[in-house]
């Protein structure tokens, strides 16, 4: 393959139309502001971590480190000076006088100092289905004619520090000591809110918002929508409190036969792995096991018909499943298999629900989530992104299943509150990162640009951006990936490591050599990264220090997500910057517009700019050049479709 000919592809140019107004305000990212709750604000600097990515890697991989000479990756948001004395229970202790501990402290906050916790925050949670209302006889004749509560504001009592789970919550004091061995003292926005709705009963929700609550059954549970930044640690708002119901039920039955109960969906395998990797690490010593769905496995439980285990060792027996839907779907003979395998799943989490139920994903995770019989089934929901569309996907597929149930002691007559949390300027990209646009004209033009970043003494020189590695170089699809990486491969001298510091990771490598990148890359032994929308999602690498759109991003989301991977938790100094050429014009204007907000939220004004010149020049979009562009990318990079790329089979 001539790699250059390759990247050097190009079609004619768009006309330009007329300029779209920048939507948006000056707001800035809770993130952002020194006062919240953020990782960032425990300072990173000071304190020592914990423990190094590296050696968390290892542990989980079960291998040895091996001489890698730069740890990238090694600081983590952790300050555990600020943490109180921590006290290790054994596993006797640790389940006991919880409930009363638990009873005793109630938030007995005040209302209106919670409310304005959560609105400096920019946290928003609203009640989007429908449901039987109590009202005051003021407030329904306010309200006349209205019977459901959905649009109405909710307001959970915010958990801001992790010393206040096990007093507050029952949380096992196993669990607890795992939130702390990964240096996590303070809740990040998100989890500020998701955790209180998620574990807490809703009965606990604040004096004076009790209204909102009070017709629902202790109990019952909730369905969430969750959109947050990137980074922003949604893994553990959805983890904690799987694992808190988890061993809740183990304390209530005591000879529990170990069945999987949770079922975790996301996109790729890269995502999957990490996700199990957290979960081990959360549930190491409380008994509860978490595995990642692989091709072969056998799944369910092994019990004849008398309830005796049958003894088959291949048999996978977990509480929690992570899987991309595709491997799910795989590993089962027929639907019945599946249905059997998953019947007692009572908790679905969607991690970047918004691929998941995108037309690429949609049919095999809404057949899985419909597959799942158990009538008390919770769902939850999580992105950086989400468009009106999922969150109505989402609702029908949560009513009609609750239809189609008879009301009995296990189906309330109600479906469950669904619940949807905002945690600051929805669709956003964090505002954190410098964002720099860059146009380079033709493809050899984005080839000297990118040669320029990757050689720090020519760009000190030249204007522009600097990047420090590790960073993430983002190609439209797989060919463009391994003919950038070819074309690139001697750039790095040999006594700075050679090619060994470049790679190159999509979905056409084996397992293995995936596995193998990702170890390396966290490591800190590859600097350069050279991927397709495979990685964009979730995937958390804690020291990247930049993203470097090579080719355009198909939309505003899969920009936002791209340049998620850097800046995360709060971290500063990422940089962003994208690449484009005459062929990229007619698609550049959602890139730009989520610039421009972005750099708005960061205080940077855009009257008078160059930006504002680049809002003003580029042609709107119309709907169809946005479809078009989601599908296909920019036509002239195509050699053959997407479709198989992000999925990571
Ligand atoms: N309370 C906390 N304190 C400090 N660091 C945290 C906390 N919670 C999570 N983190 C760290 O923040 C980083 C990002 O978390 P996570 O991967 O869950 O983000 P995310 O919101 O799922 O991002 P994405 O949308 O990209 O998937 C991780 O490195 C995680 O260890």
């Amino acid at each position: 393959m001539d790699a250059l000919k390759l990247l050097s592809r190009s079609t004619n140019v768009r006309k330009t139309g007329k300029v779209r107004q920048l939507a948006g305000n000056n707001v800035k990212l809770p993130s952002s502001q020194r006062t919240a709750p953020q990782p960032i604000a425990n300072g990173i600097s000071d304190a020592p971590p914990l423990k190094s990515r590296k050696r968390e890697h290892e542990q989980a991989a079960g291998g040895s480190s091996g001489d890698a000479v730069v740890d990238f990756f090694g600081q983590g948001a952790v300050n555990t000076a600020a943490a109180p004395a921590v006290t290790v229970h054994s596993a006797a202790e640790d389940d006991m006088d919880l409930e009363d501990s638990a009873a005793n402290v109630r938030p007995e906050a005040n209302a209106e100092a919670a409310k304005s916790l959560l609105r400096r925050h920019k946290l928003k949670v609203t009640w989007l289905n429908l449901g039987k209302k109590k009202q005051s006889r003021s407030k329904a004749s306010a309200t006349h004619g209205k019977k459901d509560k959905q649009g109405e504001p909710v307001y959970p009592a915010p958990l801001e520090h992790f010393t206040d789970l096990e007093a507050r919550f029952a949380i096992s004091r196993r669990l607890c000591q795992n939130v702390r061995d990964q240096g996590y003292v303070t809740a990040t926005e998100v989890q500020l809110a998701a955790l209180p709705l998620l574990i807490d009963s809703p009965k606990r929700i604040l004096p004076g918002e009790v209204a909102a609550y009070s017709a629902v059954d202790d109990n019952e549970g909730i369905d969430l929508l969750t959109v947050a930044p990137t980074g922003s640690g949604k893994t553990l708002a959805f983890l904690l409190p799987l694992f808190h119901k988890i061993a809740q039920a183990r304390r209530k039955e005591e000879k529990l036969e170990r069945r999987t109960t949770a079922l975790i969906l996301a996109p790729t395998k890269e995502l999957v792995s990490q996700i199990t990797n957290e979960g081990r690490k959360l549930g190491a010593n409380t008994g509860i096991q978490v595995a990642q769905v692989r091709k072969g496995m056998r799944l369910g439980h092994d019990l004849d018909t008398n309830g005796n285990s049958m003894g088959d060792e291949s048999v996978v027996k977990v509480d929690i499943l992570v899987a991309t839907p595709g491997t799910l779907h795989s590993i089962f003979k027929d639907i019945n298999e599946e249905a059997a395998a998953l019947e007692d799943v009572d908790t679905l989490v969607l991690d970047e629900a918004d691929v998941l139920l995108d037309p690429l994903f949609r049919e095999q995770t809404t057949g899985i989530w419909k597959k799942l019989s158990n009538p008390g089934l919770r769902v939850s929901l999580w992105s950086a992104t989400m468009g009106s569309n999922i969150e109505e996907l989402a609702r029908s597929i949560i009513e009609s299943r609750h239809k189609r149930l008879q009301p009995s002691d296990d189906v309330p007559a109600r479906p469950a509150p669904l619940l949807r949390l905002v945690v600051g300027l929805k669709d956003s990209a964090v505002p954190n990162i410098e964002h720099k646009l860059i146009y380079a004209a033709t493809e050899q033009g984005k080839l000297m640009g990118l040669r320029q970043l990757l050689h720090p003494t020519t760009s000190s020189r030249e204007p522009g951006p600097h990047l420090r590695p590790p960073f993430i170089v983002f190609t439209q699809t797989i060919e463009r990936a391994a003919a950038l990486h070819s074309e690139l491969l001697y750039d790095i001298p040999a006594e700075a490591g050679g090619i060994s510091r470049i790679a190159v990771l999509h979905s056409d490598l084996s397992d293995t050599a995936r596995d193998d990148v990702m170890v390396r890359f966290r490591k800190g032994e590859i600097w350069v990264l050279i991927t397709t929308d495979l990685l964009s999602r979730g995937v958390d690498f804690r020291g990247v220090n930049g993203v470097v759109n090579y080719d355009i991003p198909s939309s505003s989301a899969a920009y936002v997500h791209r340049v998620g991977r850097t800046g995360r938790a709060g971290r500063e100094g990422g940089v962003a910057v994208t690449l484009y050429s005459k062929e990229d014009i007619s698609y550049m204007k959602h890139v730009a517009n989520v610039v421009a907000v972005a750099n708005q939220q960061k205080g940077i004004a855009v009257n008078g700019s160059s930006q504002e010149w680049l809002l003003r020049s580029l042609p709107k979009m119309t709907q169809n050049d946005k479809q078009k562009l989601k599908k296909h990318g920019v036509e002239a990079r195509t050699t053959r479709g997407m479709a198989k790329d992000p999925r990571g089979e």
